[in-house]
């Protein structure tokens, strides 16, 4: 039989294992990931991979599991440069005590560049692609991560305050529509409208959000029901409960990313699923401003679609996607029974389900081939994780982030056996201390 001709493709990935996320559960052993023009053309076993295919670069990871890139589905990426700056207080007293007035008094566009640079140097250095943001000057978080190389949903900040940012609802909106107009074709970027919460919006500024977000096809991405507090409040303030109210207001559907979800009643968390809504669950986070956390089993059970996020590492303090699944498939064992929230479901809520709620699971989330290349590869040789019975279990239960070794976003190397790419760590550590200097003085 003669030989098929080899193709040609830019790289050939030959890993132990190959984790695709989807079907649910499947481990591909000796198989090889082959990339082109920034998307998966093809996974086969590495024999045949290595006749089927001649690469112009080879990574041979023989005792590396590759993964989807990570999916952060909520997080105020400049807030690395907040972290650790006020520790063990509840939401409201950490926010209105301590962050809002730093923030008042430090926010700027060089702020928020660098605050989001050291954040993608973290996301990166631990398997994280893609980010789902909401901060002031969008457009320097934009800058950030195009110059970091990451996948970004940006979100468009509307908050019914002046800040430094922008004066009142319709500046917000204005100053995120040009934003979006300007980097529409960017294909590592996607937008999202982001109103803070429901205790900073007020009804009129939620309709205009509704209107847009069907008009322009944006999803919104907001937190909502973090604590019990909050939910006091709207009932003194609306007579409603903030999801009741959101709903009234015509913000529910699939395209509603509900950010931490902690404290839903039955009926809501039934709302939540006939809606099509998503919630971010941050663990970590919540833990932290001892908000609670997230009914996920109940969510999952009525069908809600649930992706993780760190929220900012002002409140968690790390952007470490490998310890809130962790975290996630421990607490769901917490509250349910051991068989609750299995390591390949936590491996789902932190890629595929990610990219679902953010309308992109057609294009990331996954390891396929037609999708794209945005792959993480986790060496598990280290004592940490041996022995290995199950790497989907080695990477949720054992592993961390400092296993992360090599990651590609579009088929492009970020992250080269530790060492970022596009990213120098020793100038942002200086940046970062110059930064706590300001902060401090
Ligand atoms: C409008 S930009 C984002 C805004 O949100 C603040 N923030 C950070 N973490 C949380 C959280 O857990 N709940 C509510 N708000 C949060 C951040 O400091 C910015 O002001
Ligand atoms: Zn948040």
């Amino acid at each position: 039989m003669p030989e098929t001709p080899a193709h040609s493709i830019e790289t050939l990935i030959e890993a132990r294992w190959v984790i695709p996320v989807e079907p649910s559960g499947t481990l591909l052993t000796d198989h090889s990931v082959a990339v082109d023009g920034g998307r998966i053309v093809a996974i086969l076993p590495t024999e045949e991979a290595r006749r089927h295919f001649v690469a112009q670069r080879y990574h041979r990871l023989t005792d590396h599991a590759l993964i989807p890139g990570l999916i952060n589905l909520h997080t105020h990426a400049a807030m690395t440069l907040l972290r650790g700056y006020a520790d063990d207080l509840p939401l409201m007293e950490w926010l209105k005590g301590h962050i809002w007035p730093t923030e008042n008094r430090h926010i700027s566009p060089d702020f928020v560049r660098d605050g989001t640079r050291i954040a993608c140097a973290e996301m990166l250095r631990g398997g994280t692609t893609c980010f789902n943001d909401m901060y002031f000057f969008p457009e320097a978080v934009a800058e950030a991560a195009l110059g970091a190389g990451m996948r970004a949903a940006i979100g468009l900040i509307v908050i019914d305050f002046p800040t430094a940012y922008a004066g009142d609802s319709d500046d917000y909106l204005n100053k995120g529509f040009a934003l979006r107009d300007r980097l529409r074709d960017e294909p590592l970027l996607c937008f999202t409208l982001a109103p803070h919460a429901p205790y900073t919006v007020g009804d009129k500024t939620f309709g205009k959000i509704a209107t847009f977000a069907s008009q322009l096809d944006l999803p919104i991405h907001v937190h909502l029901h973090e604590t019990e507090d909050e939910i006091r409040q709207s009932l003194a303030q609306h007579n409603l409960r903030p999801l009741a109210r959101l709903h009234n207001l015509g913000l529910l559907g699939p395209g509603l990313i509900a950010v931490h979800g902690v404290h839903l009643t039955p009926d809501e968390q039934a709302l939540l699923a006939e809606q099509g809504c998503h919630v971010a669950h941050c663990p970590a986070s919540n833990l932290k401003l001892a908000s609670g956390f997230a009914p996920v089993v109940a969510l999952a059970g009525q069908g809600v679609n649930i992706g993780i996020g760190t929220d900012g590492a002002a409140s968690n303090n790390k952007l470490d996607m490998f310890s809130e699944m962790r975290l996630a498939a421990l607490l769901a064992k917490g509250v349910a029974n051991a068989a609750a929230l299995p390591a390949h479901a936590a491996l789902q809520m932190a890629t595929l389900n990610g990219a679902r709620a953010l309308g992109l699971d057609d294009s990331i989330g996954s390891l396929a081939p037609g999708k794209l290349a945005d792959i993480v590869a986790v060496d598990l040789s280290g004592i940490e994780t041996q022995p290995c019975f199950d790497p989907i279990s080695t990477l949720v239960y054992a592993a961390g982030r400092e296993q992360v070794s090599h990651v590609w976003v579009g088929g492009e190397l970020r992250l080269d056996s530790r060492q970022l790419t596009r990213l120098d760590e020793r100038e942002l550590k200086l940046t970062a201390n110059v930064w706590q200097s300001r902060i401090t003085h």
